[in-house]
């Protein structure tokens, strides 16, 4: 994406620009962009001039609604259950036609230290693409600088994992692209986790972010063409430290032995002035980014078995990843404590899950509680799923591996509405 494109986002949005000219490296992105929720933050590092920065461009839900012009949930969640199942045939283009390579690797790339309790300077918004036998694979992972020539990358047990053990087994380093400057919807696709074999650019194509690709010149790896900046290179058997770095849950994620990311070469646009994404840890974009794509997963996952579900939330106060709430229309016995199983399979990194009637507000915190006040018995409505596979950013678990647990603050199945419904202020 380039800087007209951003612009042109923001005016959709109806949100003003705020333009910190150029800054340090440190901290100081991080303070504008918490400072100023409803406003798109552009930048420029440093000694990175040749690139732009840019924070808070999708900070509310209203902002997703505009972006894919809907104006419900269901409608929402719809449209990105199409695209999941019907990814776009993408086109070749010529690579030259988009991209130059660069002198230099590492070192011309705008890293940033957000927090002061980060291990060191990031990307945050990479996405690594990688194919291996039939399909390729686009995902977000956090990049930290090492030197110009080494960096280590957070790898989650996930499909670029998968991946780079299947080459790695094979005897080799994995080849990847890494791609900064995608458009929203390739961002959102990336985040998205359809099954393994789904290439998630093909999904983004589907929800409007455009279908044509370049192959990059080393590994022939397809890249959205409108992306601003791609690194080919190696995801090694080296491994070397990671973090500890500021999480969506706005907690220090530990140091880890991660992956070793050894650069080859560096492109980028053509365009005239190419920008990259700064997210913030733990920032609304963030929890938008990482956690709202899971969402019409979720909603799906439950309405196979729960026909009358109405909305799915990853609450701001779960930080938008640990935490869900669905609201469902009961239509026979049991269906409460099936929404909540559907959730916990549907994205496993999920820690606790309520399940409220429809009438409860899933925006409203307040309504959630008042529903678990009284409608919830703790003896019969609370099932906790004891050491099961969840989240590594969770505290309280063993490398993933926590407890989940289903609140059931529904009304009883066969008992009468009207000992449950809330009086309304005539
Ligand atoms: C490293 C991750 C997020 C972040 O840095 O905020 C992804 C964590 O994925 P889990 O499946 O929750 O372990
Ligand atoms: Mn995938």
């Amino acid at each position: 994406m380039d800087l007209k494109a951003v612009e042109k986002l923001a005016g959709f949005l109806n949100k003003e620009i705020l333009d910190l000219g150029t800054v340090d490296p440190e901290y100081t992105v991080t303070r504008a962009t918490w400072r100023n929720r409803d406003k798109v933050i552009v930048f420029r590092v440093k000694g990175r001039e040749w690139v732009t920065g840019y924070s808070n461009l999708v900070t509310r839900r209203h902002d997703i609604y505009r972006l894919f012009n809907v104006r419900s949930d269901e409608e929402l969640y719809r449209l990105m259950e199409k695209a999941l199942n019907n990814p776009i045939h993408l086109e070749k283009d010529d690579f030259e036609k988009y991209f130059k390579r660069v002198d230099g690797l590492l070192d011309v790339l705008p890293f940033i230290k957000y927090y002061r309790e980060d291990g060191g300077y990031y990307l945050t918004s990479s996405v690594f693409i990688a194919c291996y036998e039939t399909y390729c694979n686009s995902s977000f992972h956090r990049v930290m600088y090492h030197s110009n020539e080494k960096a280590t990358v957070r790898i989650v047990p996930r499909h670029l994992h998968y991946i780079v053990g299947r080459r790695h087994e094979e005897g080799g380093d994995a080849p990847v692209a890494l791609v900064l400057g995608l458009n929203p919807f390739q961002e959102l696709a990336a985040a998205m986790n359809p099954p393994l074999g789904v290439f998630e650019v093909g999904v983004g194509a589907a929800l409007g972010g455009g279908s044509k690709v370049v192959e990059t010149p080393l590994f022939k790896i397809p890249v959205p063409a409108d992306s601003s900046i791609i690194v080919e290179g190696f995801i090694t058997r080296d491994r070397d430290r990671e973090g500890p770095f500021t999480d969506i849950l706005m907690l220090v994620d530990q140091e880890r032995w991660e992956p070793v990311f050894k650069p080859l070469a560096v492109y980028v646009s053509r365009e005239e002035s190419p920008v990259f994404h700064a997210i913030v840890p733990g920032s609304w974009e963030h929890q938008f980014l990482m956690g709202f794509p899971r969402e019409p997963i979720i909603y799906s996952a439950v309405k196979r078995s729960v026909p009358g579900v109405k909305s799915v939330r990853l609450t701001e106060g779960g930080s938008g990843w640990l935490n869900a709430v669905i609201s469902i229309k009961q239509s026979s016995p049991g269906e409460a404590k099936l929404a909540g199983l559907a959730a916990v399979s549907a994205h496993p990194s999920i820690k606790h899950i309520f399940v409220v009637d429809e009438d409860i507000d899933v925006d409203d915190p307040l309504m959630i509680e008042w529903a678990m006040a009284t409608r919830m018995k703790g003896s019969s409505d609370i099932i906790v799923l004891r050491d099961v596979k969840g989240s590594t950013l969770d505290p309280r678990s063993s490398e993933g591996v926590g407890d989940k647990v289903i609140f059931i603050a529904v009304k009883p199945w066969g008992e009468p509405w009207d000992k449950y419904r809330r009086v309304g202020v005539p």
